[in-house]
């Protein structure tokens, strides 16, 4: 039984006296860690505020990013070594505005997967297509071949613990979105990837989340799907009340 992900994906929003108060709005009501993982991924500058708010309660904590190096010269990266020292949870990486605007490719994306796992952390690893693919007939293929790239070299222990966020970006924040049968059809490909490079058990044990235009009026149907584990959340988890409707899809 893989226990159910919510994860809100902030992106470049918010600053640390917003986090404190979204923290402290939510934290008494969130469900037990046990039942169903409540994550936020908030932008670097936020995470020592997000860290604080979040000790002791239900909350999981991600990094929108990091780079594949430790230390060094680089300016304007944050090294996953830092992060795990902070206390952080997750890194979600491989997003398409990453992939898009930074021009992050997939032996990037592979690498930072690699630190991540070395620096006692677990990604949440991104893929989807873009409208152009879809409508090519090509979703299926561009995804697998996605995730095939992003999980070169990692062990099936680390697979097997890590998240897959399946987001076509046709449905990123357009409040389009992808119904909930096409979610799962291509999380089912997602999941079929896993078990042919890899096998059956690691496939079962990973965990899959649809991400795109998810909100507390469609997460239901959603995660009711076979191979939908969690949710990314970018719009509908930066508020309150709407997070907990979220993470709560099961009440
Ligand atoms: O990482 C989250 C996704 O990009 C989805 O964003 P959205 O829920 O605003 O569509």
């Amino acid at each position: 039984m893989r226990k159910p992900i919510i994860a809100g994906n902030w992106k470049m929003n918010m600053n640390p006296t917003q986090t404190t108060e979204f923290v402290n709005a939510i934290k008494a009501n969130l469900p037990k860690f046990d039942q169903t993982e409540s994550v936020i991924g908030a932008p670097a500058v936020d995470l020592p505020a997000l860290l604080e708010a979040a000790k002791g309660t239900d909350l999981k904590v991600a990094a929108e990013n990091c780079y594949f190096e430790e230390a060094g010269a680089f300016t304007g990266e944050t090294s996953p070594k830092t992060l795990n020292e902070m206390g952080v949870d997750y890194v979600i990486i491989g997003h398409s505005e990453r992939r898009d605007y930074f021009h992050e490719t997939d032996e990037d994306i592979n690498k930072k997967a690699h630190a991540i796992f070395k620096n006692n952390m677990t990604p949440i690893f991104c893929c989807g297509e873009s409208l152009e693919t879809r409508e090519a007939g090509k979703a299926e293929e561009w995804v697998s071949n996605q995730v095939t790239e992003g999980l070169k070299g990692l062990s099936a222990d680390q697979v097997s613990s890590m998240v897959i966020a399946y987001e076509p970006i046709w449905a990123i924040g357009t409040g389009k979105t992808a119904s909930a049968d096409q979610a799962q059809e291509i999380c089912a490909v997602v999941r079929q990837t896993v078990a042919k490079l890899y096998d059956q058990t690691v496939a079962d044990k990973v965990r899959i989340q649809y991400g795109g235009s998810v909100k507390p009026a469609n997460v239901k149907e959603i995660m009711g799907k076979e191979d939908i584990d969690g949710g990314l959340v970018g719009g509908a988890s930066m508020e309150p009340a709407s997070f907990l409707d979220l993470v709560h899809f099961n009440d």
